[in-house]
C-alpha cells in the first residue's frame, strides 16, 4: 500500500513523516526528491536546480520526474513487491502543484497542470491515500523560513490552488488534515486516516 503526505512547504509533513516511524517500523520510508537512505544522484540534482534561482522550469520538472521515474523502478515497486506499507514525504502530487504553478508562470506550456499529470500517466503509480496537510500560504512561508524560491507565500498560493484543482478530480485518494492545529493532534488525524484506510483495504 502507497501512502504519500502532501503539502506546501512548511505544512509539516517531515514532522509526520518522522513521526510515523514509529507507529509503523516494518514500512518503508522514502521522499521526494530522494535524499538520505533512499536517495540518488538524481535527487542531488534537484536541490541543485532548487538552489538554482534561473533554472529553467522544463528543465526542472524533467530532473524531478527523471528522479520519481529512478525513485519508482529502485524503490517505490520492490518495495510494494514485497507487501510493505511505503510511506512517502512527498511524491507526484508536489509536481502537479508546484511544476503545475512554475510552468504556469513560464507561460510556453498551455495547460501545464494537464501537461505534467499527462507526462507521468505512462508510468506512474497512483498512491492508494495522500494526507494531504492544508496550511495557508503565509504560515506555510514562515515555517519554512524561505529557504528556497519556492518558499515565498504569493507562489504557495497558486501551488495550494493547484493542490485544491488535484483535490477536487480525485477526492476519495485525498484526506485533508488542517495543518494549523497542534502536532500532536495532526499526527492523531494522520494515524485515524491511514489505520482506516488500512482496515478499508482489508475489508476488500
Ligand atoms: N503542527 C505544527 N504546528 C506548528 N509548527 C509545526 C507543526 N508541524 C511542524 N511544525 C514546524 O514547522 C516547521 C516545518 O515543519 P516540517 O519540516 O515538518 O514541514 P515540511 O512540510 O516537511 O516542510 P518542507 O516541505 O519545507 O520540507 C518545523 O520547524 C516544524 O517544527
Ligand atoms: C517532490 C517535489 C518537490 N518540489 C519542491 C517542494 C520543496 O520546496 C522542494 C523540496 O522539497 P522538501 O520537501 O522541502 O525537501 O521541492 C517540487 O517543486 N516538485 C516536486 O515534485
Amino acid at each position: 500500500m502507497l501512502v504519500t503526505l502532501e503539502g506546501l512547504d512548511g505544512s509539516g509533513k517531515t514532522t509526520v513523516w518522522e513521526a510515523l516511524r514509529d507507529v509503523h517500523p516494518d514500512a518503508t520510508f522514502t521522499t521526494e526528491p530522494t535524499s538520505g537512505e533512499t536517495g540518488s544522484w538524481y535527487g542531488e540534482a534537484v536541490y541543485r536546480s532548487i538552489q538554482d534561482e534561473d533554472a529553467d522550469p522544463l528543465a526542472e520538472l524533467f530532473l524531478y520526474t527523471a528522479d520519481h521515474a529512478d525513485h519508482l523502478t529502485r524503490v517505490i515497486e520492490p518495495a510494494l513487491e514485497r507487501g510493505d506499507l511505503v510511506i512517502s514525504d512527498r511524491y507526484s502530487d508536489s509536481r502537479y502543484a508546484y511544476q503545475g504553478a512554475t510552468l504556469a508562470e513560464d507561460g510556453r506550456i498551455t495547460r501545464p497542470l494537464e501537461y505534467v499529470v499527462g507526462i507521468h500517466s505512462a508510468f506512474s503509480i497512483e498512491p492508494d491515500l495522500t494526507i494531504y496537510l492544508d496550511i495557508d500560504p503565509e504560515t506555510a512561508a514562515a515555517r519554512a523560513g524561505a529557504t528556497n524560491k519556492f518558499e515565498r507565500a504569493e507562489y504557495l498560493s497558486r501551488v495550494r490552488d493547484n493542490y485544491e484543482r488535484l483535490i477536487e478530480r480525485d477526492p476519495d485518494r485525498f484526506v485533508r488534515i488542517d495543518a494549523t492545529q497542534s502536532p500532536e493532534v495532526v499526527l492523531e488525524r494522520v494515524e485515524d486516516a491511514l489505520e482506516n484506510r488500512i482496515d478499508a483495504r482489508y475489508e476488500d
